[in-house]
């Protein structure tokens, strides 16, 4: 058997893999296939890491062209079908191009296109074999596979006290158990807005919604992107052709009763939740194999104010299951750490699936990859049913146009499901409703906990204090948020509460001498030594940021003196001071909050909500040590960098969370083996063998750390139960691999 080879820079593979695992299963049987090396998803399906330089043997076959995430810069590993030998080492067929229904971008050509063969032998038989009865099973037993033909284990409830209906568990659910997979009713992405705005303006909405007004009343060329894309959304549900379930579902939205396909009213009827889509729905981005569309907009409901409403109660602006272009990149990084850097053919391949599509390469100019883009912002049936908790069980994230809703944790039989309609904070700024609720909090300007920017830009984010969190669901939703963080946070002690606001306002302020220590570093020269002398005036120059070695406060004021004068010196110096200085505030700080939650006995509840609160401080602190040399990068960083960056709630975000550490140890542990065998005798005798501190501890706890800060950026404050849980599901999982293997 041929092998097919796959890049092993593609992102969706990884970032959406629970869901994009299942296009490995299109690769012939036992074909190799190199893709990235922590694309630990496909494990379920028997696929089996290759030592660890990203060669994964795959056993099954999907007679048909399989293009995982049109939308994104995906490989499309079109196999041949069963049977037919292609012959070669991979040359599928150009997988049909999507994309282009969105943004005018282009498909992709197959990964592999021009990188020339890089065929590993076939994988041994029973490895092949188990791997196919997994993958099989993905296709014919409903409850196995991540895209099981059937809704989770979800069930609408009515849940009374003002919140109205509602999604519980209908069975205990563990954490990353898929719960909803939903088409949308209407989806607005950032790079179709430019497209949007042109076309409300030429074309405006042809049936003149009555009894409201025309949508495109609201269109002025200032029009923002969140604005417009709120616009975009009621446009789409005016304009668009509907299933009559969807349609069903829109007039339950609407607050209105659904219609029969006679059209007649049928009188209160409860929506029943959608089925999820299937396989090939998700796959082929934007077709309708399902169900035709064929209902249009009913006329009761052609009116704006209630489509106005509709889309600003139950659209979510969730993670779009691809990174931003920062994640992106520093992923890259981290792929090169793990599994080498690429060769210029594997270069070549990856810049061409990022780009636009071109399939091959023309002339001499490299296709600049695209870089991943922003979650779209979508009104999805049955997840608009999610009441919002600031200590949300669920996450939500879209691959292609389908949203799908996972745990965050265990969620116990009949407990209601919740997501953030707040943006999570901390830079990372999945959110559901994010920028309405977040640009609320901006508004009220009151106190102390209204100035606090809760890491993301002034908004309200779900780090921020409970008033300011409140304060941007009650702006936006016209509820006061009643959930068991707020609720915990407002029980705690006072004096607790207050150091709490105070840290949270002093995080801004701490943030910003931190800017402005970057900013000295920026020009502070590149040297290895701190008592080198300075560099020439071009080195100067040089915008690089300093990632030295350790280094004291103390030694820094004494160097300093040493220093020769001049811009040089006084940039070194005012950059060591202002990162001291932060590194000692924040440090106090954490030292405050650590005696005060040591005085008062605080329940498990009340410490996690209390941590919660002062997370972005630990961000700051982290920052500033890092910028002052005393955390290693690069793998401190980068394996947080992937911690943040893969989709939030799938496999792969659970996996990487509960095994941060280990993915640390790993790469530290092949870092200092490369490192040993380099300096072995100059350590062995400076400290004696034995007699040296292993370097990797440190960096190791700070990468653990970081990753835990990333969790709780993420989803706010994690129990230590939901943790050991996910170790517990991944070890059981290691044990079912290694029993089957
Ligand atoms: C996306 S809908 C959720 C489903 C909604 N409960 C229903 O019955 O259709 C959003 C609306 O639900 C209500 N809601 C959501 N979370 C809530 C909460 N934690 N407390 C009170 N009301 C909430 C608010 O009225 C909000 O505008």
């Amino acid at each position: 058997m041929k092998p097919i080879l796959l890049n092993r820079h593609s992102p969706c593979i990884r970032t959406c893999c629970a869901e994009s695992a299942a296009m490995l299963s299109s690769v012939r049987p036992g074909a190799t296939t190199r893709i990235s090396a922590s694309c630990y998803a496909a494990a379920p399906l028997g696929a089996r890491l290759d030592g660890r330089r990203g060669v994964w043997h795959v056993g099954s076959l999907r007679p048909n062209g399989c293009s995982i995430l049109p939308l994104q810069r995906c490989v499309y590993a079109n196999a041949a079908p069963a049977g037919k030998d292609s012959g070669g080492s991979a040359e599928p067929e150009p997988a049909p191009s999507s994309a282009g229904r969105r943004g005018g971008k282009g498909g992709r050509g197959y990964a592999g296109a021009g990188a020339g063969p890089r065929a590993r032998g076939s994988a041994p038989s029973a490895v092949a074999a188990a791997a196919q009865a997994a993958a099989d099973a993905l296709f014919t037993d409903p409850g196995a596979g991540p895209l099981a033909p059937q809704v989770g284990p979800v069930a609408i409830a009515d849940l009374g006290d003002g919140r109205g209906r509602g999604l519980v568990a209908s069975r205990t659910v563990q954490p990353g158990e898929l719960l909803l997979a939903v088409r949308p009713l209407a989806l607005a992405w950032d790079d179709g807005l430019a497209a949007l705005g042109s076309s409300l303006a030429q074309d405006p909405v042809g049936s003149e919604p009555t009894p409201g007004t025309p949508i495109d009343e609201d269109l002025d060329p200032d029009l923002g992107l969140e604005d417009a894309k709120f616009l975009g959304l009621q446009r789409q549900l005016l304009s668009r052709r509907y299933t009559l379930r969807e349609a069903e579902w829109l007039a339950s939205l609407c607050g209105l009763p659904p219609v029969s396909e006679e059209g007649q009213e049928q009188g209160g009827k409860a929506p029943e939740l959608p089925p999820a889509p299937a396989l090939e729905t998700v796959l082929a981005v934007g077709t309708d194999t399902v169900e035709r569309r064929d209902v249009p907009l009913p006329d009761r409901l052609r009116n704006r104010d209630i489509l106005a409403d509709v889309v600003q109660a139950n659209a979510f602006a969730p993670d779009g299951g691809c990174e931003d272009a920062d994640a992106y990149w520093a992923r890259r990084q981290v792929e090169d750490v793990a599994v080498g850097p690429m060769s210029p053919d594997d270069e070549y391949a990856a810049k061409v699936d990022a780009g636009d599509g071109d399939d091959g390469w023309e002339g001499d100019e490299e296709p600049e990859p695209a870089g991943p883009r922003a979650g779209p912002l979508g009104v999805w049936p049955g997840a608009s049913l999610l009441n919002h908790s600031c200590m949300p069980n669920t996450v939500a994230f879209v691959v292609g146009d389908t949203l799908f809703v996972r745990a965050a944790r265990k969620v116990a039989a009949g407990s209601e499901l919740t997501v953030s309609y707040l943006p999570v904070g901390g830079g990372a700024d999945t959110s559901v409703f994010g920028s309405e609720a977040g640009a609320a909090a901006d508004d009220d300007g009151e106190g102390a906990a209204a100035e606090y920017e809760g890491g993301s830009g002034g908004r309200g984010t779900l780090l921020s204090p409970v008033e300011v969190r409140r304060a941007a669901l009650e702006d936006s939703y016209g509820f006061v948020c009643g959930c068991g963080r707020c609720t915990t946070e407002e029980g705690l002690d006072p004096k607790l509460r207050a150091l709490i606001a105070d840290i949270a306002d002093s995080t801004q302020g701490l943030r910003e001498d931190l800017e402005t220590a970057l900013a000295w570093a920026e020009v502070a020269p590149d040297g290895e030594d701190d008592d080198e002398e300075d560099e020439d005036e071009e080195e100067t120059k040089k915008p690089t940021k300093k990632k030295g070695k350790q280094q004291s406060t103390e030694d820094d004021d004494e160097e300093d003196e040493d220093e020769a004068g001049g811009a040089t010196s006084g940039s070194k110096r005012q950059w060591r001071k202002a990162a001291a200085s932060v590194v000692s505030q924040a440090g106090a700080y954490v030292e405050l909050m650590d005696a005060a939650m040591g005085k008062l006995k605080l329940s498990m509840a009340e410490q996690e909500t209390a941590q919660s609160a002062v997370v972005p401080l630990y961000t700051v602190l982290w920052a500033a040590l890092a910028a002052r040399g005393e955390i290693e990068p690069p793998l401190s960083e980068m394996v947080a960098s992937l911690v943040g960056s893969v989709a939030p709630g799938s496999a792969d975000h659970l996996w990487w969370r509960a095994n941060a550490l280990e993915t640390a140890q790993i790469l530290v542990a092949e870092e200092e083996m490369e490192a040993a065998a380099a300096s072995t005798i100059v350590r062995g005798a400076k400290a004696g063998f034995g007699g040296f501190k292993r370097p990797e501890d440190d960096r190791v706890a700070n990468a653990g750390n970081r990753c835990s800060a990333a969790f709780k950026i993420r989803y706010g404050p994690i129990s230590r139960q939901v943790y050991k849980a996910l170790l517990k599901s991944r070890r059981e999982r290691d044990d079912a691999e290694g029993e089957a293997e």
